[in-house]
């Protein structure tokens, strides 16, 4: 579904954040980018969704060249994006109003979906009435109203505690599994990231570029009880080995 060809970025002549990248991503594949802080890895999403321009390189999605265009991936970034003065039915609404959809067909579209989302009941709270784990969902139900095939989120439990964290990403990976959702996910933390993906890829500090290719083997669905299973602890050592020990 996507491809990047030698994707490079450099603000300056000597400073470089990318340097070429490949990397392909499969329909209804579950991919996470890890890596140090500042390698990068916001810098790709942005390339791939279009919103900063790569010095070099190529964006590829369904094969059709897409380098530089906005609009045709969903995009879920690590701000919370909801606006204070729209309730929360009325954030998550925007990208169907954008895409041309009355107030209340959109509304009662988007209603039907916040029991699923853990929302039910504050369809008419505002943003600061509710938790940094309610946001999240809202934010994420913005982005999946949006109704792309591909899906961006940059690092999207990166703020929450570890107990509301673990219980989105339990309800997250139900979601991603029973829609098929294909999805990009950026994160520092390499649990979410096993826990979640087909398959990881691993960026070496600043100048990022792919240093390791992980395939994810676990069966679907998947539950918590893998995440004190001696299966994932291997392959955890694997990840650690990869990103501390490689000097490459
Ligand atoms: N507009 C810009 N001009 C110059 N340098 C920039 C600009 N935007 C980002 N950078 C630099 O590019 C590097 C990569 O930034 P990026 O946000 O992509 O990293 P990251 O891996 O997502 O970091 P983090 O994990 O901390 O969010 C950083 O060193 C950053 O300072």
């Amino acid at each position: 579904m996507l491809t990047l060809s030698q994707i490079s970025k450099s603000y300056t002549e000597d400073q470089h954040v990318l340097l070429p990248t490949d990397l392909n991503v499969k329909k209804g594949e579950f991919v996470s980018i890890i890596g140090p802080s500042g390698c990068g890895k916001s810098t790709l999403l942005d390339i791939i969704a279009g919103i900063n321009k790569p010095t070099n390189g190529t964006v590829y999605y369904n094969r059709e060249e897409i380098t530089n265009r906005t609009g045709l991936i969903g995009y879920m970034p690590q701000s919370d994006v909801l606006f204070p003065w729209r309730t929360v039915l009325d954030n998550v609404i925007l990208p169907l109003e954008i895409q041309g959809s009355g107030k209340e067909e959109a509304r009662n579209q988007a209603r039907g979906l916040f029991k699923k989302f853990g929302l039910a009941g504050y369809e008419d709270h505002y943003p600061f009435m509710l938790s940094g784990g309610m946001r999240q969902r809202a934010n994420f139900l913005r982005a999946y109203l949006n109704n792309k095939e591909l899906l961006l989120l940059d690092e999207p439990f990166g703020k929450l505690d570890a107990m509301t964290r673990l219980e989105l990403q339990k309800w997250f990976i139900q979601i991603c599994e029973e829609t098929g959702q294909t999805v990009i996910f950026i994160t520092h933390d390499m649990d979410e990231a096993i826990f979640l993906s087909d398959r990881i890829f691993i960026l070496s500090p600043r100048p990022g570029r792919i240093i390791e290719e992980v395939s994810v083997e676990f069966t679907r669905p998947r539950t918590d009880d893998l995440f004190t299973s001696m299966k994932f602890a291997s392959l955890k050592r694997r990840l650690l080995d990869v990103l501390y020990l490689k000097k490459t």
